[in-house]
């Protein structure tokens, strides 16, 4: 698999001492959606505003797409797309006008032929000649968007892509992203919504005070950080959990009506088997049973706090 971005020793501190980013080694796979996720302030903005040219690093180097981000500013330039967190546009121009400077600001040569299918893609081809300041908050999104896809980029930044966009305009751009995807484009988002992450990323990046503290397959994550649940509905409750169970990971619930064995889903055995059948010696019998698996939620929640 090769590496699209490839940031290597890099690392930041502003100039009022303060240290943003140590050490950071990461490397973005071609094709691929990479969720970077982290609590505020962990350096999220700082890693991007770097790899995209707007802040320069301390030490370390950023190549995107073969092209030094410093060394061949241009050329690395070129080959990504930067949708901010802000909306920083001209609020008197019109859409159609904003997303054509976009590209003309790369020295691309004109094509209203593309800026239409970007516009028609955003479902914004509508509101082409609408000034931006007349749009509502999601539609002013979708031209940041439309902005920095003008000049055709191979890598697509996305910084809080869905901060504070309702439920439905969120699947919109999530459908949009997952488009982009398949069109070839890589696409590097950081949220604070896990299920943003554990949606849409093929890989996931925790990044907590300037430091990448995982970097994991989404699926592999879960698997291997995932605990599982399995609670059995008691035909009769329980005042207290029998000696004979001792060794078993379990808890009552319910007031007593329900039992919860916690077990691990990467090892070997889950010791589900036993327990049922010592469930059985103990005479307890249970009329239903159903399993839940962690979260991303509980996975990033307990990695942030172990570190901090
Ligand atoms: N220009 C600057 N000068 C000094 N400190 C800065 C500057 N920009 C950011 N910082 C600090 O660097 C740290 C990381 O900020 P950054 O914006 O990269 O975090 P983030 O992970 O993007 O947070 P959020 O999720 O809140 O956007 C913060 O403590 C922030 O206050």
């Amino acid at each position: 698999m090769t590496s699209i971005i490839s940031v290597s020793g890099l690392s930041k501190t502003y100039a009022s001492g303060f240290q943003a980013l140590k050490t950071v080694d990461l490397d973005i796979r071609r094709g691929e959606i990479f969720a970077l996720l982290g609590p505020n302030g962990a350096g999220k903005t700082t890693l991007i505003s770097i790899i995209c040219g707007l802040v320069n690093p301390s030490t370390g180097t950023v190549r995107a797409d073969g092209h030094d981000i410093l060394g061949d500013y241009r050329a690395a330039r070129a080959k990504i797309g930067l949708v901010p967190q802000e909306l920083t546009t001209d609020a008197f121009e019109t859409v159609r006008a904003t997303v054509s400077f976009s590209r003309g600001l790369f020295g691309r040569p004109r094509d209203p032929a593309l800026i239409e299918q970007i516009l028609r893609d955003l479902s914004l081809w509508d509101k082409r000649d609408t000034q931006i300041r007349r749009l509502s908050g999601g539609m002013k999104r979708r031209v940041m968007i439309a902005k920095a896809l003008a000049h055709e980029p191979r890598i697509l930044f996305l910084d809080e892509p869905t901060a504070g966009v309702d439920v439905e305009l969120r699947q919109d751009m999530w459908q949009l992203v997952r488009r982009l995807r398949d069109n070839g484009v890589t696409i590097i988002l950081t949220t604070h919504y896990i299920e943003e992450a554990e949606e849409m990323a093929d890989r996931i990046g925790v990044i907590s005070k300037g430091e990448i503290i995982l970097v994991e397959d989404k699926t592999e994550l879960m698997r291997k950080l995932g605990r599982k649940q399995l609670t059995l509905s008691l035909q009769a409750p329980l005042a207290a959990l029998p000696d004979s169970l001792a060794a078993y990971d379990l808890a009552l619930a319910a007031g007593g009506e329900e039992l919860v064995f916690t077990y691990d889903t990467k090892a070997e055995r889950t010791g589900i088997t036993a327990l049922l059948q010592a469930l059985g010696e103990a005479g307890i019998r249970f009329k239903d049973l159903r399993t839940s698996q962690s979260s991303l939620e509980d996975i990033f929640v307990s990695l942030v706090r172990s570190r901090s």
